[in-house]
């Protein structure tokens, strides 16, 4: 059965603790599940999940723990640094409301140790624990999101090389209410360029995503939830299938706002190529094979930030 629980105006919400045996490979409720997850990320390119494998209170605990992060002094927060851009510390003029910190495969334990380390001397060894432990628990909902659409295409054989070819990396964001009274745009509209990306937020509302009418779509900041991206990297190799959403964030109230997400983009040095499976007489190839990291580098450096469709202006046939 195909429960419909789509609100008006809201992007889909998917329910994956029904039952325990949905989340059990080839069970009926499986089954359901995938179609909704492939039928959400075709039409909203993201969707919201009910999942509680992650509990609340590990959520909870980030966000305490991070509220510390933000008030380090600034010359501290700037050692958070990678050679990638974005990957890093950020906070620019050009986003004045906006803050956020990077931690590059955070599924290591040691690699989230070291981040601890720069930031504070003797470490965090809570924090360290309780980030090392919700990412490692995003991860595995990313690749059930990545299982089920590999297998609602009919290309599950190529799930495992596609779930080696990602990195992770962490962020944790940051919104400072902005001192006018109207709706700020804190974060612009953009679509995530990498493959996947498993959000949580806080509670303070903001979060929009655009539909393909060109309507603003608000996010509800549902407890128990995660909001699952489809980045432009995975539309690529889904041939078009699945649509890459723009969202932003909007803040209005007198609340700041923190999230955190784990982004699963193409390692460095990988070509994103259309699986032959998916190209067929109604779906011609669309995209040539690419460098993820290139066409980043470029999006980043050029004007194709600017345009309106920057992986077909990059890579269309
Ligand atoms: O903070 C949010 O809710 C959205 C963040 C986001 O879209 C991003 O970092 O790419
Ligand atoms: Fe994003």
């Amino acid at each position: 059965m195909v429960m419909e629980l789509k609100v008006k105006n809201q992007i889909p919400c998917i329910d994956f603790t029904n039952d325990p045996q949905n989340l059990e490979e080839g069970s009926e409720g499986w089954n359901d599940l995938c179609n909704q997850v492939r039928e959400a990320c075709e039409q909203y390119g993201s969707f919201q999940v009910l999942y509680n494998k992650i509990p609340s209170s590990l959520c909870q605990d980030v966000f305490n723990e991070c509220k510390g992060l933000f008030d380090l002094p600034d010359e501290t927060k700037q050692k958070n640094l990678s050679p990638k851009p974005y990957y890093g510390y950020a906070k620019s003029d050009m986003l004045p409301f906006y803050e956020g910190f990077g931690v590059e495969n955070p599924l290591l334990l040691d690699a989230v140790q070291d981040f601890m380390e720069l930031m504070w001397a003797q470490g965090n060894p809570k924090f360290c624990e309780t980030l090392h432990s919700v990412a490692t628990k995003l991860h595995e909902l990313e690749l059930i999101v990545l299982k089920m659409l590999c297998q609602t295409y009919g290309v599950e054989k190529h799930f495992e090389a596609q779930a080696k070819r990602f990195e992770n990396t962490f962020r944790l964001l940051k919104y400072k209410v902005p001192p006018q009274s109207d709706s700020v745009v804190v974060l612009g509209a953009h679509t995530d360029k990498g493959s996947i990306t498993v959000l949580c937020q806080d509670g303070v509302e903001g979060l929009e995503v655009l539909s393909k009418e060109r309507e603003w779509l608000q996010v509800a900041a549902l407890k128990g939830a995660f909001v699952v991206f489809v980045g432009d990297s995975l539309k690529a190799w889904s041939n078009g299938r699945l649509y890459a959403a723009k969202h932003r964030v909007v803040l209005s109230g007198d609340k700041e706002r923190f999230s955190y997400a784990l982004f699963a983009s193409p390692k460095e040095g990988v070509i994103i190529e259309v699986p032959e499976e998916l190209v067929d007489q109604e779906h011609p190839l669309l995209y040539k094979p690419f460098n993820f990291m290139d066409f980043f580098n470029q999006f980043l450096a050029t004007d194709l930030k600017f345009n309106e469709n920057p992986l077909e202006a990059y890579t269309g046939v």
